[in-house]
């Protein structure tokens, strides 16, 4: 195991000890990102059993290690992201909200290597081991994750090596995430992507999504394959659209005003959806008017498979810009 070691009570200092790690994971992540690894930092993290905390001068953000799942990201001490009062923090069941880690495979598939697993795969599922900062500026922690981690009925489920390093930087007002999948085993195999992301939104009726006109959509509620004609993509009911190939940066607008922009690497297509009155189909999303301040907007490589023969690295990027 990597070795953190806590230098004083809840706001810690952290040493990471390179000699002391343990494990393929640990020894991974030395090659990975060993000669950037600042000795001896003191830093504005937090730790708790469950979750780790990063603030900057007045941002903040707030990962729980089930899932990697970012909870809460804050600018200026305002909300950004949506998490369901309902949700289940406790790792038996995957976060509803914040950004949920989707991988090896997006939504449930029929056949091949990831039939068996469940909806969205394991990566959410799964408790993630913290592996420290790397940088100071921006501030930056990583989080890893390797069949090691994983149950046995999902480790047997999809019986390949990997190795996820989840990478959360936080600036005054970006939140930058990154996410490196390694093969390190002795077979390919194929992957599929995506991160999550619930945005908190102050109205859903004056909402948009710019980016997306003249990309071809895969709409999962009406069952039909169309290309974007809105220069505006709005919310009035159910949506569960899949954009392919989209080249443009994504951005997410209320009454005009932008209040997010993304930008991708490695994540080719971009998923929104909104349950809208079917949320209360869920058991873990609350309030049932939860639905009017969120959208999820999913950076993802979703539309394909990715195949990854041993000893290749796929590095998937998304940074989020706040505006207001
Ligand atoms: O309820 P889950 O498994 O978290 O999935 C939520 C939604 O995630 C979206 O990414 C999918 O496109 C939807 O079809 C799905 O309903």
């Amino acid at each position: 195991m990597i070795s953190l070691r806590h230098c004083s009570h809840q706001s810690l200092k952290y040493l990471f000890t390179r000699s002391a790690s343990r494990g393929p994971l640990a020894d991974f992540f030395n090659r990975l990102i060993g000669t950037h690894i600042h000795q001896s930092l003191k830093m504005p993290i937090e730790q708790t059993d469950s979750d780790v905390t990063l603030s900057h001068a007045g941002s903040s953000v707030k990962v729980l290690l089930h899932g990697a799942n970012i909870l809460s990201w804050k600018v200026n001490g305002r909300e950004k992201l949506f998490l369901s009062e309902a949700a289940i923090l406790d790792g038996t069941k995957a976060v509803r909200g914040g950004v949920p880690l989707v991988f090896p495979v997006f939504g449930k598939a029929t056949s091949g290597p990831t039939a068996t697993l469940p909806q969205h795969g394991f990566a959410r599922l799964s408790t993630w081991e913290f592996l420290g900062q790397t940088t100071e500026d921006p501030l930056t922690v990583q989080f890893g994750l390797g069949p090691e981690n994983v149950s046995k009925e999902l480790q047997s489920a999809w019986p390949y090596d990997f190795t996820l390093i989840f990478s959360v930087s936080l600036g005054s007002d970006t939140l930058e995430t990154s996410l490196s999948i390694t093969n390190p085993g002795n077979v390919a195999w194929d992957f599929q992507t995506l991160l999550h992301t619930y945005f908190y939104i102050p109205d859903v009726n004056k909402v948009a999504v710019t980016g997306l006109t003249g990309v071809s959509v895969k709409d999962k509620v009406t069952k039909t394959d169309y290309s974007e004609t809105s220069k505006d993509v709005t919310i009035a009911s159910e949506v569960d659209r899949v954009y392919e190939n989209v080249a443009e940066p994504v951005s997410i607008t209320s009454d005009g005003k932008t209040l997010f922009e993304i930008t991708r690497k490695n994540l080719d297509d971009v998923v929104v959806w909104n349950p809208w009155t079917n949320c209360t189909k869920m058991g873990d999303f609350k309030p049932a008017t939860g639905y009017k301040n969120m959208i999820c907007v999913e950076a993802g490589s979703v539309s394909k498979w990715t195949s990854l023969a041993p000893g290749e690295t796929y590095v998937a990027v998304e940074t989020v810009k706040a505006l207001l």
